[in-house]
């Protein structure tokens, strides 16, 4: 391994002796600083191959320095890391040329990925890294959990790459409000953003819609008409519940992200397509395209990075910001005080099947009911039980049976260490797998193990764990 020189500039002694460690042993060379200003004359100094650059700093913040440390270092990579999570710093970053972004606190691992990414950057680096500031405009993208951080990030490192970005989520998680920062803060921002769920339309006519048609193409067609793809030019397109695209017009939307193409219905000259597409779903699309009502090339094609976004009841970190963020969009006076820790940890136990667009609904209803005074847990509408059936479906899900099931088990330990997380996991959902077999094999113990997939030996002394043994 070659060694390499990194800077790293944080102001906490902690943070550069952990990158220090890290990074020497990797046979690397660290030097430290603690602000910007001595940064910049060690970056003079040792030309590093890396700069691992805090945003906080003494005098001048890390962000607002980081031309210079560009400029003393010919370009080397910067990672950024930061307290501040949230978009704009992440965009701001970016923009001003950092190839990475960390959030603190951060994994050790994390840190040493994305170094060992960056040095790999800088030992082939060749064309200088822009460096213009730009203006940022506000966001409204809320979050402060570890996940939203991740998102940020990730917004952050594609907007200005014209990648097509698959948004997932459950319903109500933001993934509309993703599709929307990520072309904000691209380079057609100033172009159109046109937002479309193909589901939403008359089947006959998604074609129509998406690649327009010439006059007499249909019954109906009496003129030529511009579809999304042309209205969007320069600009960039969301096709929401993508999984729901029928597979004709699938084969229509990769010639257009393969080749820049599409035809108009009804004619055959080709047109170039200068938008860029961004998905978004709620469905497990890789389950489609094993069931074959997605094709896979497409969804290759689309995935350029995936953006996934949780459901609220696995970041209840943003539920505080979340509700303040909400009174302040109704001009709610008291929506600094307005929310407690207690009523916060009410909320936190809320399954929110509708997630952020449930609890914004929530939050609205209760401050119409509360008039003005802290809000309390009686001025919520009841939890919604799910509204439709995919929202029934995914809650009781395999999937969602078994979140909900380990959450409960931690939540329940309230704090001490689980050790034995799996082995009440296997007792919990074994017995009833055995069972199930046995019956099967009307109590024949050779063809059940044989069924499962175990050894006779193994599923006797597991019967026998779980009081069984008699009952087959
Ligand atoms: N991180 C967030 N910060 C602030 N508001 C949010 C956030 N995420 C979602 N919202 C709000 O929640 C509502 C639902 O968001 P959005 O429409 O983007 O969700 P979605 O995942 O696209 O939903 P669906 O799958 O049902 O189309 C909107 O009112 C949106 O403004």
């Amino acid at each position: 391994m070659t060694k390499q020189t990194i800077l790293v500039v944080d102001d906490e002694p902690s943070i550069c002796w952990a990158f220090e460690k890290m990074l020497t042993g990797e046979g690397h060379e660290v030097v430290s600083a603690s602000s910007a200003e001595e940064g910049i004359r060690l970056a003079a100094k040792h030309l590093p191959d890396l700069v691992v650059l805090d945003v906080r700093l003494p005098k001048e913040d890390g962000i607002s320095a980081m031309p210079k440390f560009l400029k003393a270092t010919d370009n080397a990579p910067v990672i950024v890391i930061t307290a501040f999570g949230d978009l704009e710093t992440a965009v701001a970053a970016v923009k001003q040329g950092a190839t990475d972004y960390l959030t603190k606190p951060f994994k050790l691992e994390v840190a040493l990925r994305a170094c060992r990414a960056a040095l790999k950057q800088s030992a082939n680096r060749a064309t200088p890294v822009t460096t213009q500031p730009m203006e940022l405009d506000s966001t409204v993208l809320v979050g402060t959990s570890p996940a939203m951080h991740q998102v940020f990030r990730q917004i952050a490192l594609v907007a200005e790459s014209d990648l097509s970005v698959l948004i997932t989520g459950e319903t109500g998680t933001g993934k509309e409000l993703v599709a929307a920062a990520i072309h904000r803060h691209s380079l057609r921002a100033d172009k159109p953003y046109l937002p479309i769920a193909p589901v939403a339309l008359n089947p006959e006519l998604i074609e129509s819609e998406l690649f327009g048609h010439v006059k007499g193409a249909f019954t109906g067609a009496s003129e030529d008409r511009a579809g999304l793809f042309e209205r969007a030019e320069g600009g960039t397109v969301l096709l929401d519940e993508i999984g729901d695209l029928p597979l004709a017009t699938q084969v229509k939307l990769l010639r257009v992200l393969e080749q820049g193409q599409f035809s108009r219905v009804g004619d055959v000259r080709p047109r170039t397509a200068n938008v860029r597409i961004l998905a978004a779903t709620n469905a497990e699309l890789h389950e489609a395209v094993g069931r074959g009502d997605f094709r896979e090339d497409l969804f290759h094609r689309l995935t350029g990075m995936q953006i996934h976004l949780p459901p609220l009841r696995d970041r209840c970190e943003d539920i505080e910001p979340l509700c303040r963020h909400f009174l302040a969009a109704m001009k709610y006076a008291a929506a600094d005080t307005a929310i407690d820790d207690g009523l916060v940890a009410e909320l936190a136990e809320r399954p929110w099947h509708g997630n952020i667009r449930e609890l914004r609904n929530a939050v609205e209803h209760a401050a119409v009911v509360a008039r003005g005074r802290p809000l309390t847990i009686d001025d919520f509408p009841a939890p919604s039980p799910g509204r439709d059936d995919s929202v029934a479906s995914s809650s009781q899900s395999l999937e969602g049976v078994i979140g909900q099931w380990t959450r409960e088990v931690i939540e329940a330990s309230s704090g001490k260490d689980l050790q034995t997380l799996h082995a009440q996991f296997l007792a919990a959902t074994e017995p009833t797998l055995f069972q199930i077999a046995l019956q099967h094999t009307h109590g024949n113990r050779a063809k059940a193990a044989e069924m499962l997939g175990i050894h006779r030996g193994t599923l006797r002394d597991r019967l026998r764990s779980y009081g069984l043994d008699d009952a087959n």
